[in-house]
């Protein structure tokens, strides 16, 4: 299986300033590096202040690398670089309240993503926001619903979604399973290993739960205080091949 995402030495300084001439560097990050292969899961994992969400920053490309290097099948990525990031590398987050548009329906929030993204038709965009909401297990009338007349999973699950519907090649779920209750979280946990075997997407996947990781990951990766402490093939996986 071909490597897919590869992170060279990702290294994050946030610097705090204390006053007018007093700072500190917080090191979020240093030195992380490891390999996404197609098809397959990274679990990473860590404690609160580990460095998981800067890492899904840098990932995402909202946030620039202090140093080190992304490159998705040896193209080096840059943060900035929005329109391939849109279209490769996507993100569903916890709270997909927050995440979703509250002012715009979810067919409107759909449209967005496909217009800024593709060159599709107004029928062609219609047709594939209906095949994707079908696709998640929603309705196509969901697609006049503002995200407050939704349940929390039926609202995760527009975040996968609009996470899909540009066919990204790596899904990031920053704790997407976190604020779902535990047959709602089941579900989505069961609808995002579907997709994964049907659309053959790589996952990142950022979670504190360790039977989670285990059960979807082929690999884990460890940060504590910015640093890999452990990065390892899981035992599903070494079952599995
Ligand atoms: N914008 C920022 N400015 C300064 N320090 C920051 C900033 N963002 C994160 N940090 C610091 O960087 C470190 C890593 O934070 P990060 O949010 O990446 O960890 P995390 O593992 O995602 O934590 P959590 O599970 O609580 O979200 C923490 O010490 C945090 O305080």
């Amino acid at each position: 299986m071909s490597c897919l995402l590869r992170a060279e030495g990702l290294t994050k300084h946030y610097t705090r300033y204390q006053g007018f001439f007093r700072s500190q560097t917080q090191v979020a990050l240093s030195d992380v590096s490891f390999e996404l292969h197609e098809g397959q899961t990274l679990a990473i994992m860590g404690n609160n202040g580990s460095g998981k969400s800067t890492l899904a920053g840098i990932i995402s490309g909202a946030i620039a690398p202090t140093s080190g290097q992304l490159y998705l099948k040896d193209h080096a990525l840059h943060s900035g670089d929005y329109k391939t990031r849109a279209q490769t590398i996507r993100m569903v987050f916890q709270d997909s309240e927050a995440s979703l548009n509250p002012h715009m329906t979810i067919g409107k929030q759909l449209h967005e993503a496909l217009l800024f993204n593709t060159r599709l038709t107004h029928e062609q965009r219609n047709e594939l926001i209906r095949r994707t909401l079908l696709r998640v297990g929603l309705l196509d009338e969901h697609r006049v619903f503002y995200p407050y007349m939704m349940s929390n999973g039926q609202r995760q699950r527009a975040c996968i979604a609009r996470a899909i519907i540009l066919n990204p090649k790596v899904l990031v779920a920053d704790e997407a399973l976190a604020n779902l209750d535990t047959s709602v979280r089941a579900q989505i946990l069961n609808l995002l290993l579907d997709l994964q075997d049907e659309l053959k997407m790589s996952y990142i996947f950022i979670t504190h739960s360790h039977e989670i990781a285990q059960h979807m990951a082929d690999h884990i990766l460890e940060l504590k205080d910015g640093n890999v402490v452990n990065y390892a093939e899981t035992t599903a996986s070494i079952e599995k091949n």
